[in-house]
């Protein structure tokens, strides 16, 4: 085979909640092919990840994988694994939405700053924690995010990590270090390396080369979030700019000049070139209307609200008790009642609740200083429902639009694509 100088293609691989996806662009953003899969299980995560990853690649047309001369990936924010020298993981990974048992908050609150936003019982700082309480850290050379695993994986190369993924680890993302208590822990030795999302890390493997048909000048590059990469997908780029994410969470990104940090709120904010992306992620979301209705019910009880009549259904949608953004409070309990006979009048009251506590999330941002709200694009699952987008227009009063590329993926791509 070989390497082509002239046409060069980028790979964007998304792992998100329910399933991964693969987007292959040319170097006009145009798109060429995509490929997606679900996970099965909720369990056995980590060979559902690789088996993703390697049936994504397969799925991608022989005549296009030669072509392919950059690969990122992005992963769930907060799901994490600890592996041995080798690169085996040496525990099940703790998911983006777990969290560390109490007694760790403690440890938590007396190691890193107050209001910072490791402090959650989902951080990745707070499982690393309580791995090193379960004793599980002498056996471990390496801790990860489950990007840097998955890159690892093609390039071979452990110990690397992106400043998105690195945030919830306690990185300090305005200096671009690790903060001084962070360095004085005894895990610090296990900790990645952290370069910019899309950074070109090395080479695919060769063996990759030769199964999969890869050009031998492939790189792969660091990689970034899933949240971060639908907001790369919409193609904001402008102060006052947001996208939320409609997926199995309801996530709120918005470029602002100014970085925003509350642990009150559950705000915190990710470095975006020289701008930041200011939000945080609510417990509320797609997950919770799938507990009540499947994605063809969802379609068709939509198509039946009316949303110039409001319910007036004040839930707080939760699948569990804990909420994270626009208020943290790890005890807030869910409300799903009184439950209407009619199920087209459930959902609407669903729709606008969730619309409600995003309209709060911006509110709070702005209270808080960042750049005011202009528009707002949207991604995930819940991006192709029209009236919930009228609904939350309503609420927002700001225009909303569906992001032209709402999939995580084609972001990726876009980051794979600029990299350096
Ligand atoms: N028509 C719809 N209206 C609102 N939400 C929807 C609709 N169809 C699917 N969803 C929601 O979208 C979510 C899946 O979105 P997706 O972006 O794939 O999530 P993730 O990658 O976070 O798992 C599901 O939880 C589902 O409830
Ligand atoms: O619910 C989540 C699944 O990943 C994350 O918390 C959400 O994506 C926000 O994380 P980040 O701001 O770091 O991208």
């Amino acid at each position: 085979m070989t390497d082509s100088k002239e046409i060069m293609f980028y790979l964007g691989i998304d792992f998100g909640t329910s399933g991964a996806r693969a987007v292959v662009i040319d170097e006009h953003k145009s798109i060429l092919t995509q490929q997606e899969c679900s996970f099965d299980t909720a369990e056995n995560w980590l060979e559902q990840w690789r088996e993703a990853l390697f049936f994504l690649l397969e799925a991608i047309s022989i005549d296009i994988r030669p072509k392919i001369t950059r690969i990122a990936i992005n992963g769930t924010s907060g799901t994490v694994l600890l592996c041995d020298r080798a690169g085996y993981p040496i525990t099940a990974p703790l998911l983006y939405n777990d969290r560390v048992p109490d007694p760790i908050l403690e440890r938590l609150s007396a190691i890193a700053p107050s209001d910072h936003v490791v402090q959650s019982a989902s951080s990745s700082l707070a499982k690393l924690l309580y791995w090193e309480q379960e004793n599980q850290l002498s056996k471990a050379a390496y801790f990860l995010h489950q990007a840097d695993w998955l890159a690892f994986l093609l390039h071979g190369q452990l110990g690397v990590t992106d400043y998105h993924n690195a945030l919830k680890l306690g990185y300090d993302v305005e200096q671009l270090s690790y903060p001084q208590w962070l360095q004085n822990q005894p895990s610090f030795s296990i900790l990645p390396q952290v370069f910019a999302p899309g950074t070109a890390i090395k080479k695919i493997l060769p063996d990759l080369v030769n199964q999969f048909h890869f050009p031998t000048n492939c790189e792969v590059c660091t990689g970034t979030t899933d949240s971060i990469a639908a907001f790369i997908a919409s193609g904001a780029n402008q102060p006052g700019e947001a996208v939320t994410s409609l997926g199995s969470t309801l996530v709120l990104k918005l470029l602002s000049e100014t970085p925003i940090q509350d642990y009150q709120s559950g705000i915190y904010s990710h470095r975006f070139g020289n701008l930041w992306l200011t939000g945080g992620a609510s417990n509320t979301g797609g997950a919770v209307l799938k507990s009540f209705f499947t994605d063809e019910e969802l379609r068709e009880l939509s198509t039946k609200i009316n949303p110039t009549q409001p319910t007036n259904l004040d839930y707080y949608p939760l699948l569990k008790s804990g909420e994270r953004f626009p208020i943290n409070d790890p005890n807030l309990s869910p409300k799903l009642t009184p439950r209407p006979d009619d199920d087209v009048i459930f959902l609407q009251g669903l729709l606008e609740s969730i619309a409600r506590i995003e309209a709060q999330g911006y509110q709070k941002l702005r209270e808080l200083g960042a750049t005011p709200l202009q528009q707002v694009y949207t991604a995930g699952g819940g991006a192709k429902n029209e009236v919930w987008r009228r609904i939350r227009e309503e609420y927002l009063q700001v225009s909303v639009i569906a992001s032209p590329q709402t999939d995580a993926a084609y972001g990726t791509a876009k980051l794979a694509l600029h990299s350096s």
